[in-house]
This record gives structure tokens, sequence and C-alpha cells, in this order.
């Protein structure tokens, strides 16, 4: 069984940290809660080979609670690929999912794996033209988002979230990783700015901007996540968050703060640093966030 606590996590204050900053984040899971109430998200992504992206994505947005989670693959397999670890994923060829069920999306995650084919180019302008608010970037949408932005209208989108690594914000902001690197806090609130989005710069020391240029430094997470996909696992978490009704004021930041402190449980864990798989944060996201959302037992 994975239990943390064997290991001296310092759970209480995780737990005074998250109260303080994250209270809805915090709050236990009312009793009459069913499916519907717990958030669709829908992950479009997973081109051919690349499907693990979408499916850490969306693996992720399940285990931080959502109630419904779609995958649109941008590749119209047949059969379509069935995740025998998680049958609970719907999945489909995208362009189906957005025919047949756009109208019970909460949240699109959009880009993990989606690669930036013609397709993909038109996934996004359809999914940024639909009457969903919320919509999570990341990854190769990044990318299509420059070279389509012309064509998409900006007021289109109330909570837009960006999530690029240095590479990507040096591509959208035209300039070059140094140049965001060595002004990591400029980088963040120009995205924002130019985009009206949160924005979440991402490294060492994640910098989140809100789309009116309010800054936080995210202080959670280690070397670890260096590592393939653990930026889909993000994407899907911010996902999931957004979908169960937390204002994006709280769900970017704590969803960032969620996934790094994920890192340093399996870290503590020996689970990582070195060897620390995406695959494995969800699981530590999920047993953090279940900690926050139970009273501590009493000693009696
Ligand atoms: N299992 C799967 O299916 C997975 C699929 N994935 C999917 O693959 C697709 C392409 O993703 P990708 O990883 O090949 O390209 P990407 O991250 O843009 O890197 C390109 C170049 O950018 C740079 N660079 C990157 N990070 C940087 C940083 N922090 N700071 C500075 N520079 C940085 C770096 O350049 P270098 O430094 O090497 O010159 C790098 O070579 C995408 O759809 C994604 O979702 C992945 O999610 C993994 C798991
Ligand atoms: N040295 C580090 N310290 C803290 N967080 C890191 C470090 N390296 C990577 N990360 C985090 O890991 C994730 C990597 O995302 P990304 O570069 O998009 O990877 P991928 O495309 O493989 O999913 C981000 O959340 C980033 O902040």
């Amino acid at each position: 069984m994975f239990n943390p606590l064997q290991h001296r996590i310092n759970i209480d204050a995780l737990r005074k940290y998250a109260q303080k900053n994250f209270p809805t984040l915090c709050q236990p899971r009312p009793h009459d809660a069913h499916k519907g109430t717990c958030g669709t998200v829908c992950v479009v992504g997973g081109a051919k080979g690349m499907v693990g992206a979408a499916f850490l994505a969306a693996d992720a947005a399940l285990q931080t609670g959502c109630g419904k989670v779609l995958v649109g693959l941008n590749q119209n397999p047949n059969p379509v690929p069935f995740f025998p670890t998680r049958p609970e994923l719907m999945v489909d060829y995208a362009v189906d999912v957005l025919k047949t069920h756009h109208q019970i999306v909460d949240t699109w995650v959009v880009g993990c794996g989606l690669s930036r084919n013609e397709t993909a180019g038109q996934l996004l302008k359809a999914i940024w033209n639909s009457s969903t608010p919320q919509l999570v970037l990341d990854a190769d949408a990044l990318h299509l988002l420059v070279d389509i932005s012309k064509q998409l209208n900006p007021t289109k989108r109330a909570d837009l979230v960006l999530t690029p690594h240095p590479a990507e914000a040096a591509h959208l902001l035209d300039t070059g990783v140094t140049q965001v690197e060595a002004n990591r806090s400029w980088a963040a609130r120009e995205l924002a700015s130019r985009y009206r989005a949160w924005v979440v710069l991402k490294g060492h020391e994640t910098v989140i901007s809100s789309a009116r240029g309010a800054l936080q430094v995210n202080e959670t997470g280690n070397a670890g996540l260096a590592t393939a996909g653990s930026g889909d696992v993000l994407s899907g978490i911010i996902g999931s968050l957004l979908a169960q009704g937390l204002e994006a004021e709280e769900a970017v930041p704590a969803a960032v703060w969620l996934h790094g402190a994920a890192a340093d449980i399996l870290a503590q864990m020996q689970i990582g640093p070195i060897g620390l798989m995406a695959g494995e944060l969800a699981q530590a996201v999920r047993w953090l966030h279940n900690q926050l959302a139970s009273t501590p037992s009493m000693t009696l």
C-alpha cells in the first residue's frame, strides 16, 4: 500500500500551508456528490507515438478527483486504443469526441502529445470557439497558438491557462530561452498580458502569473520532475481542479503546489528524485489531496 506516513512526511506543515492558501482544495467531498458534480475534463492530444502524454494528463485528472475524464486522440486508429490500467477513461478520436461530447466538457486540456499537424490546428480552433470557458493549453498547443493566434478571437476565452516550459515560452514571446530564464517573472507576466491568460512558467521555482499580472513563485518540487511527461501530469491536475469548480485563482497555484509536493513526498520515500517517473506522481497527489481534505485524526 502507498503509505508516505511511514517515511516521516511532515503532513502538518503541508496541511497548514494548504488550509491557508487553498481552502477549497481542503474541503471534504460532499456526501451527496455524484460524478456529474465532480467535473468533466477532456484531454485532447495523443497523436501517433505520443498516446502516453494524453494518458498521463488524463490519469492525473482522474486521480485528482475529476468525475469524468474523456480522451480525444489526434489519430483515428482502429480499434481505438484501450488503456487496460485505466478503463475508467473514455477514449476516442478527438474529432468524434468534439462532435458527440462537447456539451458535457467543463475543461479542455489540449496539447499533450497533440503534434502540430493540420488536424491539431483544426482541433485547437474548434475548441477555442466552443462554449466551454475553461481551457488549459500545454506543449504542442502552445506552439500552435503562435501559428494561429491571429485567427482566434481573444475575447472568446474566459479561463485560459498556458503552461509553457522555458522553450515554449520563448517561442510564444518570439525570444530566446536565455532571455526567458534571465527574467522569468517578466516572461510570465508578459505572456499573461499578451494572451489574457493565467500563465504557469514551468521549471525550478515555477512562476505563476494571473491574467492581470499578479505573480507567485511555487516552492515545492525537485529535480525528480525533470523527466518526460511530468508536465503532462501537471496539465491534467490543473484541468481537474478547474473542472471541479475551484476558481482559477486557487486552482492554478494549488495544482502547481500539489504536483511539486507530490514529487517531494516521492523523493522522501526514495522513489526519486533519481528515476522518478511521471506516472508515479498522480498517486502521491491523490494521497496528499485526501490527507488535506480529511480532518486530522484526534489523539485520545
Ligand atoms: N510519453 C509521451 O508520449 C510523451 C510525449 N511528450 C510530447 O512530445 C511532444 C514534444 O515534446 P518534447 O519533449 O519532445 O519537446 P519539448 O518539451 O518541447 O522540448 C523540445 C526542446 O525544447 C527545449 N526544452 C525543453 N524543456 C526545456 C526547459 N525546461 N528549459 C529549456 N529548454 C527546454 C529542449 O531543447 P534543447 O535544450 O535540447 O536544445 C528540447 O529538446 C509534446 O507533444 C509532448 O507533449 C512529452 O510530454 C514527453 C512524454
Ligand atoms: N529541476 C526541477 N525542479 C522543479 N521542478 C521541475 C524541475 N524540472 C522540471 N520540473 C517540473 O517538471 C515539469 C516538466 O514539464 P515539461 O517540461 O512540460 O515536461 P514534459 O513535456 O515532458 O511533460 C514542470 O512542471 C516543471 O516545473
